[in-house]
């Protein structure tokens, strides 16, 4: 995930995802589609039309005039008169509204049905994402046709019956796009964020899956009104939908086709109408989704599942007990973590019985190089894992609860308001359709019941927590207007808001300026110090450990390798590969020498060796350390490591005395 000693070579995540598709979004994206504006400008100059039509149209729509039936257009009547001498013009006038309000009653229904059920599907998945999807399928191979038919014979002819109908069976349809859609929405970091900082699944669903959505549900909804327009025309025009008394499109196009082989014409204004109409509410939908298809695709999938439940029986642990982990005082205790993507059974183990413990007000930092497990246990502690992902052993205590036990449920309860999070990309984790305040806002109302003033003084406080000049400005401020050092800030602000007493930050520093790292590091010591802050810190970066961390737990291919204080480790690493890491940490080494490397990879899951899963990389390695699992040893007051040659190479002089 980074680039630094401890991971040469990998690049730094990607930048923030682009804006969703907002009214003032929609204008600049029209302001690039000459002919999506045209659309847009033909239907407003319709609904306008329409609603103008008793002050604009030259006659009555029913005024009959038997002189001149079937006239065709004349400077008296521009669009000629029907079979009974009605002015065809005037009654196009009229007939807008009808057309527009079957249209928008099957719209209403499409949205209403397939929106909803889309996003709770793509975000809830599971038991609910299958039903939904299975009735959608099922609902998909009705042929509309038919069934608008046995509507219309049992209601009477009547357009509502039939416009609701064709709502009914197109809804299926944006409910598997929308679903698509909201999937890659969902593992969004911005996402998950709003999880831990205990933002409610209603609330995210409505808030921020809803707008980044927005594009392709308006592109679809655009071309299904104009399905709908087409399917009216249609059904009038086969003389099965009731057109009533009023003037309306469909039924001048049905008593148009009663004398379409003695006066084609009559087809025509009806005709032209529509179909501009139809054409106009497709471009608008290109429009829309030339726009959006890139952004829906360059979503990345970074966020994580929701994943607290224990799925099998729980796994082999280590035949040593291992020891504690340190000073703890119940705030954060895991014990014997064990992470398997799959099944207990039939997975493979990603992290293995993980021990350690945090105490208020202290810093710990999980150390390791890339693929080690780190991000993996951090993830469990908060019931965030990946899809497919679980834990399958071990517990974790937070003041004495058991999470894992305790279910998403448990875990809902601490998030944001017990423990924290704070992500590497930090653009990323906000949304970009939302300003700072309206982030803050929303998770200052999970945690306080404050008025509508006091939310927004409780959000500038916050700001001003975290150091941020110009409180009103970043308020009102989308995430794209401030710097990555700024979102950060943001970022610790927001996990702040539920005045949490763990914070869990992974690599929070890594994708920052050099200068903006160390004004990020001493936020965090600072407010550690004002207010009892515990941080839990993933980083492959020791000088970050040097410079916060009062513990360092080291991983080596899932497991932890040592654990001690952030002293004992620097001067007296008890592990090998501890002290090849630091041996290779540039900011240690000495000008003009050749910084020693360490030989090989990180075995990955599923291939670790039986033993020391170090071994093959340690030049110091026997028989011994290959031949059964290795405990977690006591060494010294603080300091435990996985080592079965300890005592040999400090007497050797391969570790420091
Ligand atoms: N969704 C997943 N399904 C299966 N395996 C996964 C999944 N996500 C990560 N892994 C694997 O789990 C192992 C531990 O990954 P993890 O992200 O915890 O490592 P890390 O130490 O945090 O590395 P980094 O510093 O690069 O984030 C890796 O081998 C990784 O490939």
């Amino acid at each position: 995930m980074t680039t630094n000693a401890m991971n040469p070579g990998v690049s730094p995540t990607s930048g923030p995802a682009k804006p969703a598709l907002g009214p003032y979004r929609l204008r600049r994206v029209l302001g690039r589609h000459p002919l999506g504006a045209l659309a847009v400008a033909y239907l407003a100059l319709l609904v306008l039309a329409g609603l103008l039509a008793p002050a604009v149209a030259p006659y009555p729509p029913d005024e009959q005039n038997l002189s001149t039936v079937l006239s065709g257009p004349s400077a008296a009547h521009w669009l000629g008169t029907d079979a009974v001498g009605r002015d065809v013009l005037s009654r196009l006038l009229y007939g807008i509204n009808p057309a527009l309000v079957n249209t928008l009653t099957a719209l209403a229904v499409f949205l209403l049905l397939g929106v909803p059920l889309g996003i709770l599907a793509g975000y809830r998945g599971g038991w609910l994402d299958t039903a939904i999807s299975r009735i959608a399928e099922l609902m998909l191979g009705i042929p509309a046709i038919i069934l608008v038919l046995v509507v219309l014979g049992v209601f009477s002819s009547s357009p509502t019956a039939a416009m609701v109908t064709l709502g009914v069976l197109g809804a299926p349809g944006l409910t598997r796009l929308v679903r698509g859609a909201t999937f890659v929405v969902r593992e969004e970091l911005f996402v998950t964020a709003a999880r831990v900082a205990g933002v409610r699944p209603s609330r995210i669903m409505s808030g921020h899956v809803l707008r980044r959505v927005l594009g392709p549900i308006l592109a679809q909804a655009s071309v299904f009104a104009g399905v709908g327009l087409g399917f009216q025309a249609a059904l009038a025009f086969l003389g099965v939908m009731s057109a009533g008394d009023r003037p309306s499109w469909g039924e001048m196009i049905s008593q148009a086709a009663t004398v379409v082989t003695t006066d084609e014409w009559l087809l025509v204004p009806p005709g032209v109408a529509i179909a501009l109409t139809v054409l106009a509410f497709g471009v608008l939908g290109d429009a829309i989704r030339d726009q959006t298809e890139g952004e829906r695709t360059a979503a990345a999938p970074r966020g994580r599942g929701e994943r607290g439940d224990r799925k099998a029986a729980p796994a082999h642990r280590a035949t040593v007990a291992s020891p504690p982990g340190g000073p703890a005082d119940g705030l954060l205790d895991v014990r014997g973590l064990t992470v398997t993507a799959g099944t207990a059974d039939r997975g493979t183990t990603l992290v293995s019985d993980v021990t350690f413990s945090i105490g208020t007000g202290e810093t710990v930092a999980l150390v390791g190089e890339s693929g080690c497990g780190k991000s993996m246990t951090a993830l469990a502690v908060l019931g965030l894992l990946p899809d497919g992902v679980h834990v399958t052993g071990g517990e974790v205590f937070h003041r004495g609860t058991d999470l894992v036990a305790g279910g998403p449920k448990a875990y809902r309860a601490v998030r944001g308001s017990g423990i924290a999070y704070v992500a590497q990309d930090a653009l990323g984790s906000l949304d970009p359709t939302h300003t700072v305040g309206s982030h803050l806002k929303e998770v200052i109302r999970r945690h306080d019941r404050l008025s509508g003033p006091a939310t927004r003084a409780r959000a500038a406080e916050l700001l001003q927590q975290v150091k941020l000049p110009n409180v009103d400005r970043v308020l009102a401020s989308y995430p794209h207007e401030i710097s990555g050092g700024m979102a950060q800030r943001v970022n610790i602000a927001l996990a702040l808001a539920g005045r949490p007493k763990l914070l869990i930050a992974d690599e929070p520093t890594t994708a920052l300026d050099v200068t903006v790292q160390a004004e990020i590091l001493a936020l965090l010591r600072e407010l550690r110090q004002s207010t009892g802050l515990a941080i839990l810190l993933i980083t492959h970066d020791w000088g970050v450990v040097a410079d916060l961390a009062d513990r360092a737990v080291v991983m080596y291919a899932g497991e932890v390798v040592e654990q001690a204080g952030v002293d004992s480790l620097f001067h007296a690493p008890r592990f090998p590969y501890t002290a090849a890491l630091l041996a290779a940490d540039p900011s240690t080494a000495e000008e003009g020498t050749r910084l020693p490397t360490l030989p090989g990879r990180v075995p990955p899951p599923g291939a670790w060796p039986t033993g020391c899963r170090f071994a093959g990389r340690c030049a110091h390695a026997r028989e011994e350390c290959t031949s059964g699992p290795v405990p977690l040893l006591s060494v010294g007051r603080d300091t435990s490591a996985r080592c079965v040659r300890i005592e040999d190479l400090v007497r050797e002089g391969a570790l420091p005395r």
